[in-house]
């Protein structure tokens, strides 16, 4: 069975077509990089999929007990607010249903500094989030992600607004994190993912997916997103 599997998925902002029709089949280990241009429809598409917005018609299948991670736009996160570096990613262990006054146990401290290990960030652990780099918070905000131990990584512009050197730490601690979670990414940098993604989803409100082999040129891909794709 399918980790994750999304059969004719439609979403509407009241009349504006959003996603039309979408069809996409998630497996272990996948690394898919979904890209199209702005306004096509990407952010909807990870938001239904973590279920944020409900699909006006369609259907997203998980397999049972399956965990979802989601790293959000980092321009949707308020750099100012006055929270350390741990306690950003310790909030990823809230459940959905928190309510205002939340006691962590200290199995969820545990988690936090297992995955500060993983991503090497232990010297952040204690700063202010508003003295972080660009590549700094987005480590951290991967790291929240990571905290539950997701199944399935979704990624919003991950490497959004950073220097190629940041951009390439980010890739290559997806890449490692591929072996074990899947991954879907939006992404704009066609360019630089075509040498990390498995499978392209080339989304324009309505989605093509092509294989990420050698017949795809990342400086000629306008094709793809009217081609039959699977
Ligand atoms: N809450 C909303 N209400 C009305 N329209 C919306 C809403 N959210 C998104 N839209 C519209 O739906 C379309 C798809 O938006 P979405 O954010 O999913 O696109 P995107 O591909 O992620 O864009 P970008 O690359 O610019 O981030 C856009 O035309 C957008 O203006």
């Amino acid at each position: 069975m399918a980790l994750l599997k999304i059969n004719n998925l439609s979403v509407y902002y009241n009349d504006y077509i959003a996603l039309q029709n979408i069809n996409l089949e998630v497996n272990k280990n996948d690394y898919i990089g979904i890209i199209g241009p702005n306004g096509s429809g990407k952010t909807t598409l990870l938001k239904s999929i973590i279920g944020d917005i409900t699909p006006d018609s369609g259907k997203i299948i998980l397999e049972p007990n399956t965990i979802i991670g989601y790293v959000p736009q980092f321009s949707t996160f308020n750099k100012e607010f006055p929270i350390t570096v741990f306690e950003v990613i310790l909030s990823g262990t809230l459940p959905t249903d928190c309510k205002l006054f939340h006691h962590y146990r200290e199995n969820d401290r545990t988690k936090v500094t297992l995955v500060i290990d993983k991503l090497k960030i232990g010297k952040l652990a204690d700063k202010q989030i508003n003295q972080l780099s660009g590549g700094q918070l987005q480590k951290v905000l991967l790291a929240r992600a990571l905290v539950t131990n997701p199944d399935i990584l979704l990624l919003d512009e991950p490497t959004a607004s950073l220097d190629t050197d940041a951009k390439e730490e980010i890739y290559n601690i997806l890449s490692s994190l591929n072996k074990e979670i899947t991954i879907i990414m939006v992404s704009h940098d066609i360019g630089m993912i075509k040498h990390k993604v498995k499978t392209f989803a080339c989304l324009n409100k309505t989605m093509h997916v092509h294989e990420n082999d050698e017949t795809i040129d990342p400086w000629h891909f306008e094709d793809l997103f009217y081609k039959k794709g699977n």
